[in-house]
């Protein structure tokens, strides 16, 4: 490691690191703390790195930049997360400390609508759980599988109307779909039906799409009483973070058939999946992929770059959340 380079610890690599890592190495000596079994100050110390050495954190969404870490690091002036989600960072800690946050910026923002749309569709039109059966069948057959539900003319709530959910909103306007939505806030732009209350809006679905940001006031904003206002037919997605649903309450509604089937891209602890869904046909599970296309990767790569370059040349941050 040069010593004259600035140090960058990597709390949460992003899903490029190894194209990221070489690519920059000639501007940083970055300390890739996630590989490594040791907990970050006997990390730093077996690295002979003092504490006050480290200005910058580059993290993902995964790993939870808390009020600990960030109190170990004196000298800590910016954190970079390669997500738009920014509910893994003690946010509070960081503007008490005058830290700066840099996000991934909104260009994942249509492939996580495109994936919101296609937990939808595949939900409803039963397209992995048909998969499921002519691969078991081997030789193709009529397949005696529940019939699917029709997408056009669906009733959709969306949940937290803004750039993703718009996204999603414009793409299932395409399908024939009925758009309805709640946020904190009714949008003097928007005509689609505004619900103040969440179980009004439920009752008034046949979907849900969770969008939103997950703070303290959405934590399990989808609650059992929102599943039951939706009903038994109803069918929730989310793309948006696993906390926003009360996921005990999730898996007992789909175990109990309470509600008709939901497609989640987030879980409340993840890499955690509740066992119970493995085995259920109307759920459809993916890995916290909604951002995951080369080009949103390769984007958010240049952007993480472009934060450091910026913080360590004193210009301001290319995608601020907190910046002075
Ligand atoms: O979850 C992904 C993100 O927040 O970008």
């Amino acid at each position: 490691m040069a010593q004259n380079l600035p140090y960058v610890l990597v709390l949460g690599p992003p899903l490029t690191y190894s194209e990221f890592q070489p690519r920059y190495s000639s501007s940083y000596n970055f300390l890739n703390l996630s590989s490594s079994p040791l907990p970050l100050l006997q990390f730093l110390a077996a690295h002979r790195v003092h504490p006050s050495s480290i200005r910058a954190i580059l993290c993902n969404p995964l790993q939870r930049v808390t009020a600990d870490v960030l109190r170990s690091l004196p000298s800590l002036g910016v954190v970079i997360t390669t997500s738009v989600g920014t509910d893994h960072i003690d946010l509070s800690e960081c503007r008490r400390r005058g830290i700066r946050v840099a996000t991934a910026g909104g260009l994942s923002t249509e492939d996580v609508a495109d994936l919101a749309v296609g937990l939808l569709i595949d939900v409803l039109r039963r397209i992995s759980a048909s998969d499921r059966c002519v691969r078991k069948l081997i030789r193709f057959e009529f397949l005696n599988l529940p019939l699917g539900s029709q997408v056009g003319g669906k009733r959709v709530g969306i949940v937290g109307l803004g750039k993703i959910g718009m996204e999603v909103a414009k793409r299932l306007e395409a399908f024939g779909c009925k758009i309805l939505y709640h946020s904190r806030s009714k949008k003097p732009s928007v005509s689609y039906p505004f619900y103040s209350s969440i179980v009004e809006l439920a009752a008034s679905s046949d979907v849900l799409v969770v969008c939103c940001a997950l703070t303290e006031e959405s934590h399990h904003i989808i609650d059992r009483k929102v599943m039951l206002a939706l009903g038994k037919d109803g069918v929730i997605v989310n793309i948006g973070r696993g906390a926003l649903i009360d996921e005990k309450e999730l898996v007992q509604c789909l175990v109990e058939k309470e509600i008709g089937g939901a497609g989640l891209d987030v879980f409340e602890n993840e890499p955690h999946v509740p066992k119970e869904l493995i085995s259920l046909d109307n759920v459809v599970l993916s890995p916290h992929a909604a951002s995951m296309t080369l080009e949103s990767f390769n984007h958010t790569m240049e952007i993480a770059a472009g934060n450091l370059e910026a913080f360590f040349s004193n210009k301001p941050l290319l995608t601020p959340l907190l910046d002075d």
